[in-house]
């Protein structure tokens, strides 16, 4: 099973969602953004790494969602998400093709990659 985190990151009441490029895996869906753990990498470790190196970000995980297990076609992920806060960096892109700052009640405008379904479902519960 893949082990992949991603963050929510919140910044002036808005969250940060990111779309995956042409040429990644799950093109052109929407996700929040992060990626996989290393082997014996702490997952709030990756998920402050990943956001640093993709978005040069510097973020503070405030909150660990429950895990979303999800099978894919061709792979089984196992999704860990987390609450954050940016406290540091400015937005550049360094793999997404596109990242917007929206609020909770524009989350089921976007086309999301299928396993962050349930992620968008629960923070439109909590709102
Ligand atoms: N980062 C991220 N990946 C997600 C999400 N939802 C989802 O299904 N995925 C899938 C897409 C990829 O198959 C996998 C994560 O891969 P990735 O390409 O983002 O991770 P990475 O940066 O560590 O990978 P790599 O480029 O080093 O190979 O998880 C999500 O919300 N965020």
């Amino acid at each position: 099973m893949l082990r992949v985190t991603c963050a929510i990151i919140i910044h002036n009441e808005k969250i940060l969602i990111c779309q995956r490029s042409n040429t990644m895996n799950l093109p052109l869906k929407w996700e929040f953004p992060g990626g996989k753990v290393e082997p014996g990498e702490d997952e709030t470790r990756t998920i402050v790494r990943e956001i640093k190196e993709e978005l040069h970000l510097d973020i503070e995980v405030t909150k660990r969602l429950q895990p979303v297990e999800h099978d894919y076609p061709a792979f089984r992920i196992r999704l860990v998400p987390f609450i954050a806060k940016m406290i540091g960096g400015e937005l550049l892109l360094e793999e997404h093709a596109d990242a917007r700052w929206i609020a909770v009640n524009e989350l089921n405008r976007y086309d999301w990659a299928p396993a962050d379904l349930p992620i968008v479902e629960q923070l439109q519960v909590e709102r």
